[in-house]
């Protein structure tokens, strides 16, 4: 399972320009996120500090115990063995084809032989649908193949964190469909934490378990995705409708008068409907990710808004409503919760039946006939078999790291990714 980021009062700025000012939030292990964001809200700059190639002022990202913004070089490297990371546009070596590119961090940082680097080369390329592919330069493929190598270069080097950084960019809906399927196909085989900057209002409609979203320098929200798909914030509404009128305007911020005046013209737009998030491919094995969420936000229900609450109880299977300790009623659509949790005999026999979370109590609760309390039965854990074992000893980072690492810090915007002169 993937590991889980504790970002914690995170502030940067360069020089007089403050990008965003005590972000704090929870990646949680092995699901899927998505960070939102107008342009230049500081997206790419915060998955920068969140591998540590840009330094915070303030606050804390904390990863397996260690804070990445005041640990030692040694410690951040061995973190940042925990990383993979997808550029927006692969970053790959023009001068190599696919093969020697997704070889190339395995070449540089472990002792593998020719025969395992092939092996591991041929399995992250077949995840990623590039087989057949291997001899191809980069400047011989399309946009989406590109990114589809540089994903599989990503994975390697076993990532339990994989930051995406506008994965969909340049590509057509199509493409960005096939992606986002892919993301989730992969998220279910390894397992790890996800988070994807994007502005692909269906990729943020589909793929994520949760979503935040940066604006005028702070986090507007981050949590599960109902949270921010039934939100009426303006600023969110706007951007998931993709209108020019809002809050949201060419410099980022524009007057309240002027909003104003254009929402009088043109109406406020209605919050849009909420779309299924994307499955698993049939044959592969179902995402872990999406049993753990569900008692996470099972957990904190309560806390929620209600039109998000209403979301998350119509996702779940009667079995599940009964399991957690919901029924539905006889006629409408609301589950009223139940005031005991219910032994459940499930009609089907479910892939991994979870142990319920206590009872919630709920806004429209009905006041049930007393159950009696029944032990739930402790299901054995599956415990999912990595396809990518990691390899404790080996140090896990694409090159061109540190040289990065020294631009940034040199000031002014660079390439995210060294590359060599005169490199695709
Ligand atoms: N190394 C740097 N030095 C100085 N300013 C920087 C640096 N990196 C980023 N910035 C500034 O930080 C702001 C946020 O940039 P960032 O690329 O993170 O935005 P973004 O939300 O990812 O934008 P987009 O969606 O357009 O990619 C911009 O104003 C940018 O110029």
């Amino acid at each position: 399972m993937g590991v889980e980021v504790v970002v914690d009062g995170l502030s940067k700025s360069f020089g007089p320009q403050t990008i965003w000012r005590d972000v704090s939030l929870n990646l949680p292990p092995g699901e899927i996120s998505v960070l939102l964001g107008p342009s230049g809200t500081g997206k790419s700059v915060f998955l920068k500090s969140l591998v540590g190639l840009l330094k915070p002022d303030e606050g804390q990202v904390i990863i397996n115990g260690t804070d990445i913004c005041t640990c030692s070089e040694s410690d951040l490297y061995e973190v940042r063995k925990l990383f993979g990371v997808l550029f927006q546009d692969g970053a790959l070596f023009g001068s190599m084809n696919l093969y020697d590119n997704i070889a190339f961090p395995l070449r540089e940082h472990t002792r593998k032989s020719e025969s395992e680097i092939r092996n591991v080369v041929l399995e992250k390329m077949e995840m990623v649908g590039l087989i057949g592919a291997e001899d191809k330069l980069p400047g011989e493929i399309s946009g989406g193949m590109k990114k589809r190598a540089g994903l599989a270069r990503a994975l390697v080097l076993d990532p339990e964190i994989l930051l995406f950084d506008e994965p969909d960019s340049g590509l057509d809906p199509v493409r960005t469909a096939v992606q986002n399927q892919l993301i989730v196909d992969l998220n279910a085989q390894i397992d790890a934490t996800f988070l994807i900057v994007t502005h692909d209002i269906n990729t943020a409609r589909t793929v994520p378990d949760n979503i935040g979203m940066l604006y005028r320098r702070n986090l507007v929200m981050f949590g599960p995705r109902e949270v921010l798909l039934t939100s009426d914030e303006p600023v969110v509404v706007q951007f998931l409708n993709g209108r020019p009128d809002g809050p949201i305007g060419m410099s980022e911020e524009k007057d309240s008068a002027l909003v104003e005046a254009e929402l009088a013209k043109h109406g406020r737009p209605k919050v849009p409907h909420m779309m299924p998030q994307l499955e698993v491919s049939p044959g592969l094995p179902d995402r872990s990710a999406v049993h753990r969420r569900k008692d996470r936000v099972l957990r904190q229900l309560r806390s929620l808004n209600p039109s998000a609450q209403e979301e998350i109880l119509k996702s779940l299977t009667p079995e599940e409503l009964a399991l957690y300790g919901f029924q539905s009623p006889a006629t409408g659509s609301w589950p009223q919760q139940q005031a005991q949790p219910q032994q459940t005999q499930p009609q089907q026999a479910q892939p991994q039946q979870r142990q319920a979370p206590p009872p919630q109590s709920f806004p429209q609760q009905q006041p049930q006939a007393q159950q009696p309390q029944a032990q739930q039965p402790q299901p054995p854990q599956q415990q999912r078999p990595s396809p990518h074992p990691r390899q404790q000893e080996e140090p896990v980072w694409p090159g061109g790291l540190q040289a990065e690492q020294e631009t940034e810090s040199a000031g002014g915007r660079r390439r995210w990714f060294g590359r060599k002169r005169g490199e695709q």
